[in-house]
């Protein structure tokens, strides 16, 4: 048995998912009808074009966006039937989130970023714990420096510490490496690949980077709101060539 075909159950769903922006005049049909399964302890790249809703996906899956129509199933949760504070509790326990911007606040340090989750969840806070997944993210001597002393690649760092202390189920990643050097890419993917093979967290990613889908379990391809292919395994080759069919 692959390691793939180990997965039996299912992280997240979303069956027949369409999300509109816009108002009438100016609607931009942003998923137009996704099914998709990510199972447990997998992790999947979402790749296509600028502007193919690889963002809103994510958003959607993770709740923070409703869809226009569709459901998103996420562990047993239906999330249409949620209400905002049951959404606000999922992403609490449930979710990890790894935004571009980083979304780290000014005024805390590294370990107080990274201990803030556990905190709003009324978890206990235990500081080993905090510091040792800095440590593990290469930030060993920056517990208490702030955002603005850290680099971009160093507060993308923390934001991945930060995301993955709870332990969520499932970690929802956009470019989660974006702002790395190759050697700190490095350390993330391997970070990521041992919360998916020992923890069996499960990763979504999106990503424009082939190297870094290539590193995930599948990448799935969206193409004007529509999911268009999905590969196994695939061979950094084998995505540059899809993603460029896509982009041609
Ligand atoms: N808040 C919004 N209001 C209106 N349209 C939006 C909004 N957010 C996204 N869109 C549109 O929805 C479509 C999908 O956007 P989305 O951000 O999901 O794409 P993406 O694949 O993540 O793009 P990129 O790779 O450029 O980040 C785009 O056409 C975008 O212009």
């Amino acid at each position: 048995m692959t390691e793939l075909q180990m997965h039996t159950s299912t992280a997240v769903e979303l069956r027949d998912v369409v999300h509109i922006f816009g108002s009438k005049q100016a609607q931009v049909r942003a998923l137009d009808g996704v099914d998709i399964r990510f199972a447990r302890g997998s992790w999947t790249a979402v790749m296509g074009p600028s502007g193919s809703g690889k963002s809103t996906l994510l958003h959607c899956a993770a709740g923070l966006e409703r869809p226009t129509s569709g459901r998103v199933m996420l562990g047993d949760h239906d999330l249409a039937g949620a209400s905002e504070r049951e959404l606000t509790q999922l992403r609490r326990q449930d979710v990890g989130f790894v935004f571009q911007s980083f979304n780290l606040l000014g005024s805390l340090t590294a370990e107080q970023n990274v201990a803030l989750p556990l905190r709003l969840a009324g978890q206990k806070v235990s500081m080993t714990n905090v510091r040792q997944i800095l440590t593990d993210v290469g930030l060993g001597d920056r517990f208490r420096h702030r955002p603005r002393e850290l680099s971009g690649g160093q507060q993308q760092r923390v934001a991945i510490a930060r995301a993955m202390v709870t332990r969520p189920a499932v970690l929802f990643a956009d470019e989660p490496t974006g702002a790395l050097d190759s050697r700190s890419a490095r350390t993330v993917l391997a970070l990521l690949r041992s919360m998916v093979r020992s923890a069996r967290q499960t990763i979504v990613m999106v990503t424009h980077d082939p190297v870094v889908a290539a590193s995930a379990d599948s990448v799935v391809f969206l193409n004007d709101g529509r999911i268009v292919d999905r590969l196994i395994q695939p061979s950094v080759r084998e995505v540059t060539d899809r993603l460029a069919a896509l982009e041609a």
